[in-house]
C-alpha cells in the first residue's frame, strides 16, 4: 500500500465534569494509508465522534499523538490545525451543514475562498469546485440550492466540500445516518471510487455496508478500538 497519511498512537480523551468523568476514547492506535478506506465501526456512544474531533483537530487529546501526513497535531496550535483541515483533511457528517441560501457549487467553492481574494483567485476556486462536482457525479445540478437536491445528492456536496483544495484525506462521522440503503449503497460506493483515485477514508458508522465495503475494519467498544476479527490492521 502507499504512504502513510493517518498515526493514531495510544490516543485518549476523558471528559471530566463536576460529576464524573466518562473515558470516550481509550488508548486507541490506528495506521492508515493513501487510498485505503477504513471503517470504524461501533454502536452509539461508542466513541466514534469523539475520535472524529480528535483526528480532524477539532478536539485534543489527553494522551497519545496523532499525525496527519507529517503534521503531529497536538504541537499545532488553533490557526494551525484549522490550516490544516483547509489544506489537508476534510469532514463529513451526518447532517450535511451545507449553507441553504448558497448553490451546490458555492457551498463546495466555500473552503476554497476562505483563503483566496482576488477575483481571478475566487474565479479559479469554482473552477474547481465545479471539478469536485464533477467528481461525486454533480456537475448537472451545480447551481442548484441544497433543498432542491436529495438526501444523497447532500452528502455528495458535503463530500465534494470536504475534498476540494486537493485534501486527501477524508473523515466522515455517520455520513449515511439520514439516508436510505440504497442511498447508503451509492455513498459508500462513491467513497470507495475516491479512495480507489488515492484519498483515504476513516469512516465512522454503525451501519454493516460500511464494514463490507470498506478495506479495513476497526470497532470501537466502550472507547477502545479493536482491529476487527480477519482484517489486517
Ligand atoms: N463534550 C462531551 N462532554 C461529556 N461527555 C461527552 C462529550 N462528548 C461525548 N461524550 C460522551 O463520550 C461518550 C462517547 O460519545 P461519542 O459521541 O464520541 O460516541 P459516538 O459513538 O459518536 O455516538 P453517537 O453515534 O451516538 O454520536 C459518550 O458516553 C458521550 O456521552
Amino acid at each position: 500500500m502507499s504512504s502513510r497519511l493517518l498515526v493514531v498512537e495510544n490516543v485518549s480523551r476523558t471528559f471530566v465534569s463536576a460529576a464524573d468523568a466518562v473515558p470516550a476514547v481509550r488508548d486507541a492506535s490506528l495506521v492508515a494509508h493513501a487510498g485505503e478506506f477504513v471503517c470504524v465501526f461501533g454502536a452509539s456512544g461508542s466513541g466514534k465522534s469523539t475520535l472524529v474531533n480528535l483526528i480532524t483537530g477539532l478536539d485534543t487529546a489527553d494522551a497519545g499523538r496523532i499525525l496527519v501526513g507529517q503534521a503531529e497535531l497536538g504541537l499545532l496550535g488553533e490557526s494551525r490545525r484549522a490550516r490544516l483541515r483547509l489544506d489537508t483533511i476534510g469532514v463529513v457528517f451526518q447532517d450535511h451543514n451545507l449553507i441553504e441560501e448558497f448553490t451546490a457549487l458555492e457551498n463546495v467553492a466555500l473552503p476554497l475562498e476562505a483563503t483566496r481574494n482576488s477575483r481571478a483567485q475566487c474565479r479559479e476556486g469554482r473552477r474547481r469546485a465545479l471539478e469536485q462536482l464533477d467528481r461525486v457525479g454533480l456537475a448537472d445540478v451545480a447551481h442548484r440550492l441544497p433543498r432542491h437536491l436529495s438526501g444523497g445528492q447532500r452528502q455528495r456536496v458535503g463530500i465534494a466540500r470536504a475534498l476540494v483544495g486537493d485534501r486527501r484525506v477524508l473523515v466522515a462521522d455517520e455520513p449515511t445516518g439520514a439516508l436510505d440503503s440504497r442511498g447508503s449503497r451509492e455513498l459508500f460506493e462513491l467513497i470507495r471510487s475516491l479512495c480507489d483515485d488515492g484519498v483515504l477514508a476513516v469512516v465512522c458508522s454503525h451501519d454493516p455496508m460500511c464494514r463490507e465495503i470498506a478495506d479495513t475494519v476497526y470497532e470501537m467498544v466502550d472507547g477502545r478500538l479493536h482491529a476487527a476479527a480477519g482484517v489486517p490492521a
